[in-house]
C-alpha cells in the first residue's frame, strides 16, 4: 500500500498542493521539532529548518527528534536527520544559523509557500515577522508557556501582523526593592543573582537587564548610598581566594549592610525591619552541616543549611575564578564567571545567597528547585502544550494553503476546564502599526552606481511625488532629511546601502503625510546606460496617514474583520458567530462532562477531530 494512501483521502485535492510545496521552519526547539514531524509526515516536498543553536541535556525531555547521543550537535542537522527517516519522500534541508544571518535574504524568503515561526525571542519573532511582510509569504507564528499555545496565522495586508499588538518586555524591578525593602522571594532571587554574584565574579549591577533604574532620580541619596555599598563589596572582591573572603563577604551583606539599613527608620515604619545575620555565630550553629546538603534542591533548607552552601559555593566560585585567572593570557579584559541555571555553583551560591537575605527580612525561604526556575525565567516547558500547538499551526496552515484565509484563526490553548482550545476571527492590520502600517515595495539598484540624490530626485520627488519634506533612514541611521543635504552626492553603497538592508521614507509633509515607506534593497550590478533605480512594484500607492482604530477601516469608515472582507460575506457573520457560541457552549458542557469521567476529550472542529488525554 502506498504510504501516502491516508494522506491523499485525508487532505484530498490539498495533498498535490502539499507535495510540491517548499516551506520554512525557523526554530528546532520545543515546537519546531513537533511541527517538523508532523510536517514530515503530512509530505510537504520541501522543508527548510534553522535553528542557531545546539542540543542540551535540557531539551531533551520535550524535544523527541533529539537523543542523549545528540548533546552539542546542530538541533537544525539532528532534526532533519531524525525527521528525515519517519518519509523518504521529503526532502530536509537543514541551516545550523541564526535566521537574522544576511543570506536569509527577502529572496530566499519568497521561495516557500508558508513559513512556520517555532521560536522563544521576540526579536528573531519580529526579524521573521518582517521578512515575511517584505517577502509577501504567509506566516504561521506560534508560542507556548506552561499550558497556555497561541497560534497566530499571518497575511500581508489582510490580517494584523506579529507586531500590530504590542508585546509586554520582561519583568524588570526598582533597584531600591531588590537592595533595600525586598517583600517577596524573587526580589531576593535577583539580588543574589544580579547585585551579588554580578559584582563578586561578574560585572557590575548597573548594566544586569532586570534592575530598573527608572525611579533612581526619585531616591537620590538612597541611590548614592548603594553605589558606596557596592564599591566596598569590590574592594572585597580583591580578598577572594584568601581564607577570610566567605567571612568578609558574609559580613558585609547581612551585618553591615542590613545594619545600614536598619537605621534608616523612615523606611520601616510601614514595613518589617530587617534582622542582621551573625557569621560567627552561625558558623558555630552551622557546624555539623554538611555542605553536600545542597544536593537536596527539593528541600527547603534551614538558615544553618543555606550558611553552609553559601561558605561552600562561595569557595567553589572562588577556586574557578582565580584558576580561570591564572589560565587567562595576560593583556586581556579579566575573566568573569556568568550566572547560569544549569552550573551547580552558581545555582547553590544564588540559592542559598537569596534565601539568607530572605531570612533578615522575614521573606519566605524557598527551595533551590524554585529557585533555579524563578532566578532562570523559566516556566516549565511542557511537551503536550508543544505537541497540540504544532498541530494547531499545520491545521491552519492548511486553511492558507487552501485559499481560504476567511477560515483561518487565531488559536489559543489555556489550561481550563472549560474549553482548552478556543479561537478567534483574525483581525485586520492596525492602520497605525510601526511594521504592517508601512507601505513596502523592493528597489532593485546598483547601489555602487546610484546616488543618494537619484534615489530622492528621480525616485522619490519625481516618480511618488514626495515633496521636500521628508527623511530617509537606514538601520545605521538618518542619511537625509532637509538640514542633511551633503549626503545627496554619495553612493548609496557609501551611505551602508546594501543588499538585503532596508530604507524607511519618512513623509514629514504635514499636509500630505503618508504613511512610511519600507524599501528592501535588492542589488543587481548595471551597465552605464540602464536606469540605475528600479520600483517593484512598478507603481505603489501609499496611503495617507491613519488615526488608529480597532479594527480595518472600510470605505464607509466602519471596521469589519477579516473573514468579512476577504470573503467579501455581508454580515452573515453575527449569525455564524451566534452558531459558533452555542457551538462553543455545547462543546464545552462536553469538555466538562468529560473531564469530570477522567476521560480523553474529543473536539470536533470542522479539520477533524483533536483528542486531548
Ligand atoms: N535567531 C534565531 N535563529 C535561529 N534559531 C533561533 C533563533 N532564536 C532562537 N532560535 C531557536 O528557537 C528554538 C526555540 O525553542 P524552545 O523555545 O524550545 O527553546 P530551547 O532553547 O530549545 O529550550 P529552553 O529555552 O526552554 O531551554 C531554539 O532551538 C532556539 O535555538
Ligand atoms: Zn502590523
Amino acid at each position: 500500500m502506498p504510504r501516502d494512501r491516508f494522506l491523499k483521502q485525508s487532505l484530498g485535492s490539498l495533498y498535490s498542493h502539499i507535495r510540491s510545496s517548499r516551506i520554512l521552519v525557523v526554530g528546532a526547539g520545543g515546537i519546531g521539532c513537533e511541527l517538523l514531524k508532523n510536517l514530515v509526515t503530512t509530505g510537504f516536498g520541501e522543508i527548510h529548518v534553522v535553528d542557531l543553536d545546539t542540543i542540551d541535556l535540557s531539551n531533551l525531555n520535550r524535544q523527541f527528534l533529539f537523543r542523549h547521543a545528540h548533546i552539542k550537535k546542530s538541533k537544525a542537522l539532528v532534526a532533519k536527520e531524525t525527521a528525515g527517516r519517519f518519509n523518504p519522500n521529503v526532502k530536509i534541508e537543514a541551516h545550523h544559523a541564526n535566521i537574522k544571518d544576511p543570506q536569509f535574504n527577502v529572496d530566499w524568503f519568497k521561495s516557500f509557500v508558508i513559513v512556520f515561526n517555532a521560536l522563544d525571542n521576540l526579536d528573531a519573532r519580529r526579524h521573521v515577522n518582517k521578512m515575511c511582510l517584505a517577502a509577501d509569504v504567509p506566516l504561521i507564528e506560534s508560542g507556548t508557556t506552561g499550558f497556555n499555545g497561541q497560534v497566530q496565522p499571518i497575511r500581508k495586508g489582510l490580517t494584523q501582523c506579529y507586531d500590530c499588538t504590542p508585546k509586554e518586555t520582561p519583568k524588570s524591578f526598582p533597584v531600591c526593592t531588590i537592595r533595600s525593602t525586598p517583600s517577596q522571594p524573587i526580589h531576593c532571587i535577583v539580588w543574589a543573582k544580579s547585585y551579588l554574584f554580578s559584582e563578586l565574579f561578574g560585572i557590575s549591577e548597573e548594566e544586569a537587564p532586570d534592575l530598573d533604574h527608572t525611579e533612581d532620580s526619585d531616591n537620590a541619596a538612597e541611590i548614592e548610598s548603594l553605589r558606596a555599598e557596592a564599591a566596598a563589596l569590590k574592594t572585597i572582591r580583591m580578598a577572594m581566594g584568601s581564607e577570610e573572603f566567605p567571612c568578609k563577604v558574609f559580613k558585609k551583606v547581612y551585618t553591615d549592610d542590613i545594619d545600614r539599613l536598619r537605621g534608616m527608620e523612615d523606611m520601616w515604619k510601614t514595613r518589617r525591619a530587617p534582622d542582621a545575620l551573625d557569621y560567627d555565630e552561625l558558623l558555630a550553629r552551622a557546624g555539623q552541616v554538611d555542605p553536600s546538603i545542597s544536593l537536596q534542591d527539593q528541600k527547603t533548607w534551614s538558615v544553618e543549611e543555606n550558611f553552609a552552601v553559601f561558605v561552600d559555593s562561595l569557595k567553589r566560585l572562588s577556586n574557578r575564578l582565580e584558576e580561570l585567572k591564572a589560565n587567562a593570557e595576560t593583556g586581556n579584559a579579566p575573566p568573569i564567571l556568568s550566572f547560569d541555571k544549569d552550573d551547580k555553583d552558581t545555582l547553590d551560591f544564588v540559592a542559598a545567597a537569596a534565601n539568607l537575605r530572605s531570612t533578615v527580612f522575614g521573606i519566605e525561604t524557598r527551595s533551590e528547585f524554585d529557585i533555579k526556575q524563578m532566578a532562570g525565567n523559566i516556566i516549565p516547558a511542557i511537551a503536550t502544550t508543544n505537541a497540540t500547538t504544532a498541530a494547531l499551526c499545520v491545521l491552519e496552515a492548511f486553511k492558507i494553503m487552501r485559499g481560504e484565509l476567511q477560515k483561518a484563526k487565531m488559536v489559543f490553548l489555556t489550561k481550563s476546564v472549560d474549553r482548552m482550545i478556543t479561537k478567534e476571527p483574525l483581525s485586520h492590520p492596525k492602520p497605525d502599526c510601526p511594521v504592517c502600517g508601512n507601505a513596502q515595495a523592493r528597489l532593485v539598484v546598483d547601489t555602487s552606481k546610484a546616488t543618494l540624490s537619484d534615489l530622492v530626485e528621480q525616485l522619490l520627488k519625481a516618480k511618488l511625488e514626495y515633496t521636500d519634506e521628508i527623511s530617509i533612514s537606514t538601520d545605521a541611521g538618518i542619511v537625509y532629511d532637509p538640514d542633511l543635504e551633503e549626503n545627496l552626492p554619495k553612493k548609496l553603497a557609501e551611505l551602508g546601502i546594501s543588499k538585503d538592508t532596508f530604507i524607511t521614507v519618512r513623509d514629514e509633509d504635514d499636509d500630505t503625510a503618508r504613511v512610511n515607506l519600507v524599501l528592501a534593497i535588492s542589488e543587481v550590478e548595471l551597465d552605464e546606460q540602464t536606469q540605475p533605480l528600479t520600483l517593484i512594484p512598478a507603481t505603489i500607492a501609499i496611503p495617507r496617514k491613519a488615526k488608529p482604530t480597532n479594527g480595518v477601516a472600510t470605505a464607509n469608515g466602519d471596521t469589519e474583520p477579516v473573514e468579512q472582507a476577504v470573503s467579501g460575506a455581508k454580515r452573515k457573520r453575527d449569525v455564524d458567530d451566534a452558531e459558533l457560541e452555542t457551538d462553543n457552549i455545547r462543546k464545552r458542557g462536553k469538555v466538562a462532562e468529560e473531564l469530570n469521567g477522567n476521560g480523553p476529550i474529543t473536539l470536533d472542529d470542522e479539520e477533524g477531530a483533536i483528542v486531548l488525554d
